[in-house]
């Protein structure tokens, strides 16, 4: 089954919900052009990182931004992988990313569970408890939210499960680009899966972020890599190739996870 994907490598407005709506309206329309069947927006891209005034920003219960990822896949019968928002509840602030298909539907969410100390997301958000697997078109894929792809166990996990592509949203430092890159090139080889990663690029008061989104197929091949600026990224991905590079080394069968964490 192929898939045409389109990423959105949004510049994010710090702490301006209402402008980044306007600005990922202006993308997805954009990115429709290319006729895709997924489009990808990044971690936080409607606050960004502004966590000291996610109390007042934050998306009560993500509804906002669940109208406006309903309303864009619907129209144009596109899935959308809705990036992660600031979802106030009664518990606390959840990173949570938003999956609804190509009819409108909500059907997954996922919260980061992997709190990000270095950029303080321990004292704002609450970690999820729950994992990324979802199933679109009767196949299965996982979500993932930017520090998560250092964990190549909670990755593996969800392709344990049987996720074919890793979607991964993100809002990663360029600091620290030659990891971003390494690490999500490991886990499509080490997972023989697909990787949609979507970075946002651009900079806020504490960061500049690194941009470089990346489609990588499950043989580690670079499909296609962003710039450093805002851009849309795009790449077809055939999921019947997993299976092909699965059965050549099949590392699902042979591994022995009664020998390792
Ligand atoms: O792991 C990293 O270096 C970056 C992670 C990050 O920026 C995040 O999870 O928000």
């Amino acid at each position: 089954m192929k898939l045409k994907i389109a990423c959105l490598q949004m510049d994010i407005a710090f702490g301006k919900p209402e402008d980044n709506f306007k600005a990922a309206e202006i993308m997805i329309k954009k990115a429709l052009r290319d006729k895709p069947d997924v489009i990808v927006l990044p971690e936080l891209w409607t606050t960004g990182y502004d966590l000291t005034r996610l109390g007042e920003i934050a998306d009560q219960d993500a509804e906002s931004s669940l109208v406006f990822l309903k309303k864009a896949a619907q129209s144009n019968r596109v899935h959308m992988i809705g990036g992660s928002v600031a979802k106030k509840t009664p518990e606390g602030i959840y990173n949570t990313l938003l999956i609804v298909d190509n009819q409108g539907d909500l059907i997954h969410e996922y919260s980061k569970l992997h709190l990000f100390k270095l950029m303080n997301e321990h004292l704002y958000l609450n970690g999820g408890t729950a994992k990324g697997v979802f199933s679109l078109e009767n196949r299965k894929f996982a979500g993932m939210i930017c520090y998560d792809i250092r964990f190549p166990e909670w990755v593996r996990t969800h392709t344990a499960e049987g996720a074919e592509a890793l979607f991964v949203v993100a809002e990663w430092p360029l600091a620290r680009l030659a990891h971003w890159r390494a690490l999500l090139i490991a886990r499509a080889i080490e997972n023989q899966c697909y990787v949609i990663a979507c970075n946002r690029s651009g900079s806020d008061p504490d960061n500049v972020f690194a941009g470089h989104s990346m489609i990588i197929d499950p043989w580690g091949v670079v499909l296609a890599e962003g710039s450093e600026t805002e851009e849309i990224l795009y790449a077809e991905i055939d999921l019947d190739k997993v299976k092909e590079v699965r059965s050549m080394i099949p590392i699902f069968t042979d591994r022995k996870p009664d020998y390792y964490y």
